[in-house]
């Protein structure tokens, strides 16, 4: 589903590489936590598989794409089959719960029976069902990252990209929103998380890849947070 072949990714001539020929395969319907310290290249990661960097060396290939063959008009054609979520939640203020999950449908012009199907269908998914006329100020924290997630998953991407989706939320809540990923990527969905989270990814035991300063440094399908923590 993902590909990285060889990929180096350096942002400014002379600086270090940010990535560094880094080769991973990513199956369609896997869930991968990416981990390392802060810099270590995992936002760089997940930005490079939405476009949003390119490579300077290597490739990445989404579902069969080769992104550097990709015109840039196909470029939210792509983006369209990915769902993002921020450590930041990035929600719309004014809007409530329901206006920003129906704003995912509404930019990609959908019609408003599907919109008024979709999205009540979604929170229910998210365990939002009833909050829809809630502004994003009256939500807790959790509650919000759940409507991103809503808002991510609406337009029924194949793939949900996360980048420290509970880095601002307290560990009951981390782990609430943890499951809610891994319950996403059991119905079908390729889910890649990076994260400094090492209680979640202690918890759920899925693949692990771990960057350092831009290298993977360990790739283990059933990991923990730390290699010194496994047993
Ligand atoms: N747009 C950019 N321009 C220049 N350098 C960048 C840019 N984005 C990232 N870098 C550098 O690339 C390296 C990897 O950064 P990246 O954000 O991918 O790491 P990270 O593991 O996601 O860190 P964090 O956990 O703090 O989010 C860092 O040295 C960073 O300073």
């Amino acid at each position: 589903m993902i590909r990285f072949d060889d990929v180096t990714k350096v942002y400014a001539r002379g600086a270090r590489p940010a990535l560094d020929r880094v080769s991973v395969d990513i199956e369609r319907g896997e869930f991968v936590f990416i981990v390392g310290a802060s810099g270590s290249g995992k936002s760089t990661f997940l930005h490079l598989i939405l476009r949003e960097e390119r490579p300077t060396g290597g490739r990445v290939y989404v579902a069969g794409r080769d992104l550097s063959r990709l015109s840039s008009w196909k470029v939210p054609q792509l983006r369209r089959g990915i769902g993002v979520v921020f450590q930041d939640f990035r929600l719309l203020p004014n809007k409530t719960v329901f206006d920003n999950v129906a704003f995912a449908l509404q930019v990609i012009g959908e019609q408003r029976h599907t919109i008024r199907l979709r999205v009540p269908e979604v929170l229910e998914l998210v365990g939002l069902d009833g909050k829809e006329k809630r502004l994003p100020e009256e939500l807790s924290g959790g509650e919000q990252q759940r409507v991103a997630i809503a808002r991510a998953m609406v337009n029924r991407p194949p793939i949900l990209l996360a980048d420290e989706p509970t880095g601002n939320l307290d560990p009951t809540t981390s782990l609430g929103i943890t499951r809610l990923l891994d319950r996403i990527h059991r119905n079908g969905t390729t889910v890649v998380m990076a994260t400094h989270d090492d209680e979640m990814v202690d918890e759920l035991r899925k693949r692990v890849i771990e960057l350092k300063t831009g290298e993977v440094v360990r790739d283990e399908s059933r990991g923990a947070y730390g290699s010194e923590r496994i047993a």
